[in-house]
């Protein structure tokens, strides 16, 4: 069983994603908190059910899922109803991730969380690694990828821990303002490094 976990964080848009995919490459199992506050909320769930009876249908698609987009409209808009749904979705998230984590099997195990610092979840990792990019770089990605304002991008991140706060408390700094072959190559080093530390 893997029992050594690196917590890999960065804000919206900093590239979680696409490290997070190249250590898979490596055999490295990921456990990852957006995934998990998916699951969460799927139909039928007791998350579900808890947001609706707070928002009302009017949060639900047509075909009864939730709908995000609109929740995220929400709640970005509105610290109080942001903090509601933190209250209700962190523990449940929680819970499930470290469960996850229980049943890893590989040397070492991820867990990508872009609120790793801000919710204290680096007390189950042995070690942390930010991905670090500017601000504008994150706003850009995020505006690109996402059907994501320019305003709403620059709202979420005031929601989050600054970047030099980030900087500060993670234990490595990975800088994925680079094409992402040369963050690969730093990759396969950090991992090798990771090896070592989980034997
Ligand atoms: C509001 C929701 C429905 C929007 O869904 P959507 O599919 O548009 O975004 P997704 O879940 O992929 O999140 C994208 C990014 O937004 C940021 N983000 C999401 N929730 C939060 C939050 N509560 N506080 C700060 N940043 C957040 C993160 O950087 C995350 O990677 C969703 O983000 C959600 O349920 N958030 C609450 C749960 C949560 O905190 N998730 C973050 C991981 S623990
Ligand atoms: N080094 C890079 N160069 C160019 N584009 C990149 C790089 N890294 C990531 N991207 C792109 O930037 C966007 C954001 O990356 P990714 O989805 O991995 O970030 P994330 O941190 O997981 O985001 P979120 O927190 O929003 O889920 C994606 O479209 C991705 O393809």
């Amino acid at each position: 069983m893997a029992n050594w976990v690196l917590g890999l964080t960065g804000g919206i848009g900093s590239g979680k994603s696409a490290v997070s995919a190249m250590f898979e490459e490596l055999g490295i199992q990921v456990v990852d908190a957006d995934i998990v506050a998916r699951e969460v909320v799927e139909p039928g769930s007791l998350g579900l059910k808890k947001i609706t009876e707070h928002f009302g249908d009017e949060i639900l698609t047509s075909n009864g899922t939730l709908d995000r987009a609109k929740l995220r409209a929400i709640i970005f808009a509105d610290e109080s109803q942001k903090q509601w749904l933190n209250n209700l979705l962190h523990p449940l998230i929680r819970e499930s991730m470290l469960s996850q984590l229980k049943q890893a099997t590989s040397n070492y195990v991820i867990l990508v969380a872009p609120l790793l610092f801000e919710n204290g979840l680096e007390k189950y990792c042995n070690h942390t690694l930010l991905i670090d990019v500017p601000v504008d770089v994150q706003i850009t990605r995020t505006t690109a990828r996402d059907n994501v304002s320019v305003e709403l991008a620059k709202q979420i991140i005031a929601s989050q821990m600054s970047r030099a706060d980030k900087q500060q408390k993670a234990g490595d700094i990975l800088d994925n303002n680079r094409p992402l072959e040369e963050v690969k190559t730093d990759v396969q080093k950090l991992h090798e490094k990771y090896l070592i530390h989980s034997h």
